[in-house]
């Protein structure tokens, strides 16, 4: 994504693997539907595009109607914390707005977001990698959804650990999820892999127990797009799957999130909205049908993996062991946060 001094410039992800092209935002509701139509997604990538448009917004709308669009924005999506988190920032900086252009106060507070998310992934990246040097290393490797660059803005939660680990030589094989119904894992995933040049093998999501299995993965590695209170994770659907795999298989769960990923005022993750999606994304595949019509779906696109089943939290100030309220609350109390 791009701040373009009018306009924000997305690379439209919907579009992807075959079509590079551009969605440009020159309003907030242009935003807003860039975020609901997943032009844009990605925990991470969603509150740094929000941030911006709250920069748009401010150039429309007086301060009253500003902090009301604001709110809308932060009900693009339900499940993502980083959405509500930049919003909740972008919203103070409106509130105690002294003097000087607010737009121009409010691009300062976008970039920042941005900038920090950048810096996140690479502390991020060294911690994980680090944590997998330490085990049985080179290893077997197997992950879930699109946690790289079009998720995050900077160099990725968890394939920025996975392409570090690389770089490192910890890696024997790469097994990427193709993560159904929306395959943000065979279009997203495997797109910025073959950029950087890593080998993977693609596979589909009901493959994943076979692998872990004879394959021996010793790594299961995903994102998150809200942690609580209690260590519990909100992630893509079918991570709760793997969580109950992994430890079943005694392979290791990484959790990698940026701090702005952590709800602590959410006890647990029964408390988190899981965000339901049309149908349509299940029963149509680039207009081809893929089931009869007026079939009863159900389609929820994250899940929830309770935090017994996560063996290490990484985040860009430390890395949580067997993550627990109180152990949460220490980091955070760390960071000062
Ligand atoms: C680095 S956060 C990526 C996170 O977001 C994905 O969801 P969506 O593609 O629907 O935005 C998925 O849960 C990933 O783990």
């Amino acid at each position: 994504m791009k701040w373009c001094g009018d306009h924000l410039q997305l690379l439209d992800q919907r579009k992807l693997p075959v079509q590079q092209q551009y969605f440009l935002c020159y309003q907030v509701a242009d935003v807003i539907d860039a975020i609901k139509l997943m032009v844009v997604r990605g925990a991470p990538a969603i509150g740094i595009t929000a941030a911006y448009g709250a920069v748009l917004a401010a150039k429309q709308h007086d301060t009253a109607e500003l902090l009301n669009t604001l709110d809308s924005l932060a009900q693009a999506r339900p499940t993502a914390v980083n959405l509500h988190w930049a919003v909740k920032r972008m919203k103070k900086r409106v509130i105690h707005h002294q003097e000087g252009q607010l737009d121009e106060c409010l691009l300062a507070e976008a970039n920042e977001i941005f900038q920090q998310e950048i810096v996140a992934n690479q502390q991020m990246a060294a911690y994980g990698a680090e944590l997998i040097a330490q085990s049985n290393a080179p290893c077997n490797i197997l992950t879930h959804c699109n946690t790289g660059r079009l998720a995050t803005g900077g160099s990725g939660t968890a394939l920025g650990v996975i392409c570090r680990a690389y770089q490192q030589g910890l890696i024997s094989q790469l097994f990427v999820d193709e993560t159904r119904p929306w395959l943000q894992g065979s279009r997203l995933t495997c797109w910025e892999l073959q950029q950087a040049d890593i080998p993977f093998q693609l596979n589909v999501d009901g493959a994943a127990a076979h692998l872990i299995k004879t394959e021996k993965v010793s790594w299961v590695i995903v994102g998150a797009d809200r942690i609580t209170a209690n260590g519990d994770v909100a992630n893509k659907i079918g991570t709760y799957s793997l969580a109950v795999l992994a430890r079943y298989h005694q392979a290791k769960l990484m959790v990698v999130a940026p701090l702005s990923t952590c709800d602590l005022s959410m006890a647990s993750g029964s408390d988190i909205p899981l965000e339901h999606r049309e149908a349509t994304e299940l029963c149509y595949l680039a207009e081809r049908q893929l089931a009869p019509d007026n079939v009863a779906v159900n389609n929820p696109v994250f899940d929830i993996t309770p935090a017994e089943l996560v063996d290490f939290i990484v985040t860009e100030r430390g890395i949580v062991a067997n993550p627990t309220a109180e152990k949460l609350k220490n980091l955070f109390e760390a960071c000062a946060v």
